[in-house]
């Protein structure tokens, strides 16, 4: 049992579910191990599928003859039209209950969202042998026509069944294991120790507080950490007055735009499937700027590489080296994806932690506690035996989370008829599992709104325990196989920046609670004026 619930914290982050289905109870150590357990998964399913009810019962806004869906999603027009993104699965919930179908949007297959923790495991359990998620088709758009690029291998982001399968095998082992993450905590800890240098001299003389676009700092240090373990180079983002029209600032506004657009074009009702809209150029162009620059960076890299082939051992080499002594196609475009994916979702998620952090000062006190007892001066570094003592900081990071999450579901897209919920979902349907809806009910998480850390620590008796959710309530990395991948670096940038922010400076916050923009992903919609005081 010990064992099983490492299996569920591994994977997820979460604890170990009481109700896992024992084909689940196994300890899959690779995406082959998860295969065999979905395809023991799938063989119970067939035998419900005869008795269940057709998708067309499932409750949900009906489609209009000609119009569908649309016209309700339209801004001015629909009920949904003028609110974002994480309002109208509220409302939908709110409506409907606890599954919910919305087909007739053009563009966009049907799909069903689930507010419920259990009909999300289930949704996990029938995701199939390699789960699908079609969630960026204009991205993977754009890979399949720039095969001067991509070569026919379009990275795990977009990628489905064996292409997917085949490149996740071999980049898992360099990204996923402890001990990979591990020799990267120095690097960040300069990258970090330099960021918070550069803080101090951000800040207002007479108010203390950061400028109001700060959230483009935090891109910055997000950029040059995740640059520094992919490539093992430093883009220079840090460096004071960094011009608009520098190589680093353009990368960060395209991620910014990569995002926009296909929130314009996935979420939003959109012909590009038809034809060549102003949207789908504007996010080509978008992302042939930021590769032209990431893959010029790569190639850098990869030259530095070769001339140091045997100096650097294998256990420090950036991610790009490791990879390259395999597959040099496969090497090359996840270092772009890592460019890509490693930016706005730390930078966002980072922003978020300082907030709730500033706007908690009892939790912050206890955090600089641990912070100064594992960081002895201010400018002491952050390392892999620093972060293997903070357990209050880790749990600030997964507290922040549940309250600021990246996205607003994890999809996936069923890969044959499946039961769920009582229905018989067809091939082709996606589901998306709504936990940052599910991680605010006050059934799962008591005082869903309060920023309390202490949820997630071992032994706590003073507050409610994140042990009493239902296992399948807070995913904010996804799950299974196709979890993401970044996480573990994610998780210790987050780390280093919360532990040496704090060890410098009390943070405070004057100014109106926070507001999330929930777009493609989940982005902070204030401007980040935290008040730092020195200590
Ligand atoms: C706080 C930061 C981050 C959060 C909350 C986050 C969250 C997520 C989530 C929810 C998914 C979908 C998982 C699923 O469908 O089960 C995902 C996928 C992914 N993430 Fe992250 N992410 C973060 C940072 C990163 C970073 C730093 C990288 C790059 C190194 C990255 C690369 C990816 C990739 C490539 C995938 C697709 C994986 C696949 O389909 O196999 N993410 N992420």
């Amino acid at each position: 049992m010990m064992r099983t619930g490492f299996l569920i914290r591994e994977i997820n982050g979460s604890r170990l579910p009481s109700i896992v289905p024992s084909m689940v109870q196994r300890r899959p150590r690779s995406v082959e191990a998860y295969a065999s357990i979905q395809n023991d998964i799938s063989k119970d399913l067939d035998t419900k599928l005869q008795e269940d009810r057709p998708t067309k019962d499932i409750p949900g806004p009906r489609a209009w003859p000609l119009f569908g869906n649309m016209m309700r999603f339209i801004p001015h027009i629909g009920k949904y039209g003028n609110v974002d993104l994480l309002t109208q699965l509220r409302m939908l919930r709110d409506e409907y209950g606890d599954m919910v179908k919305l087909d007739g949007i053009v563009n966009r297959p049907p799909c069903v969202f689930l507010f419920s923790p259990e009909l999300c495991e289930k949704m996990y359990r029938v995701q199939g042998t390699w789960p699908m998620r079609v969630a960026m088709e204009c991205l993977h758009h754009y890979r399949e026509s720039r095969q001067h690029i991509y070569k026919g291998k379009y990275g795990i982001a977009t990628s489905q069944g064996k292409l997917w399968h085949d490149f996740r095998s071999k980049v898992n082992p360099h990204m996923m294991q402890p001990r990979t993450v591990k020799v990267h905590v120095t690097q960040i800890g300069e990258v970090t120790g330099e960021f918070v240098e550069k803080m101090r001299t951000l800040r207002d003389p007479k108010t203390l507080e950061m400028p109001p676009n700060f959230a483009n700092e935090l891109h910055k240090w997000a950029l040059e950490s995740i640059c520094s373990i992919a490539l093992n180079c430093r883009l220079g983002c840090l460096k004071p007055n960094l011009p608009a029209d520098s190589e680093p600032q353009i990368m960060i506004n395209c991620v910014h735009d990569m995002f926009e657009l296909m929130y314009r074009l996935e979420v939003l009702p959109s012909l590009w499937k038809l034809y060549n809209t102003r949207n789908l150029k504007k996010f080509f162009h978008v992302l042939d700027t930021l590769n032209g620059i990431s893959t010029k960076h790569i190639n850098r890299a990869k030259v530095k590489f070769h001339e140091t082939k045997n100096q650097t051992s294998p256990q420090e080499s950036s991610v790009l080296e490791k990879l390259l002594s395999m597959d040099e196609q496969t090497a090359h475009v996840m270092a772009l994806d890592m460019l890509t994916a490693g930016v706005d979702t730390t930078g966002n998620m980072s922003g978020a932690l300082l907030y709730y952090i500033a706007t908690n000062p009892e939790k912050q006190e206890k955090l600089r506690e641990e912070a100064m007892s594992v960081l002895p001066d201010k400018t002491s570094l952050v390392t892999p035996e620093v972060l293997h003592e903070t357990k209050y900081a880790k749990a600030c990071i997964k507290e922040s989370l549940r309250l600021f999450p990246v996205s607003i579901g994890n999809l996936r897209t069923m890969q044959s008829d499946v039961s769920l919920g009582g229905y018989k979902i067809p091939k082709g349907y996606n589901l998306i599992a709504c936990h940052p809806l599910i991680s605010m009910e006050s059934t799962q998480f008591p005082d869903p709104k309060e920023y309390i850390p202490e949820r997630w620590l071992r032994g706590n008796t003073d507050f409610p325990s994140a042990r009493d959710a239902h296992p399948f309530t807070y995913m904010p990395f996804g799950f299974g196989a196709r979890t993401c991948i970044g996480r573990r670096f994610a998780e210790m940038e987050m780390e280093t920046l919360l532990l040496t922010v704090v060890r410098n400076f009390r943070i405070e916050w004057h100014h109106e609670p926070l507001k999330c923009k929930s777009r493609f992903i989940n982005i902070l919609g204030s401007p980040m004026q935290y008040k730092l005081i020195d200590l």
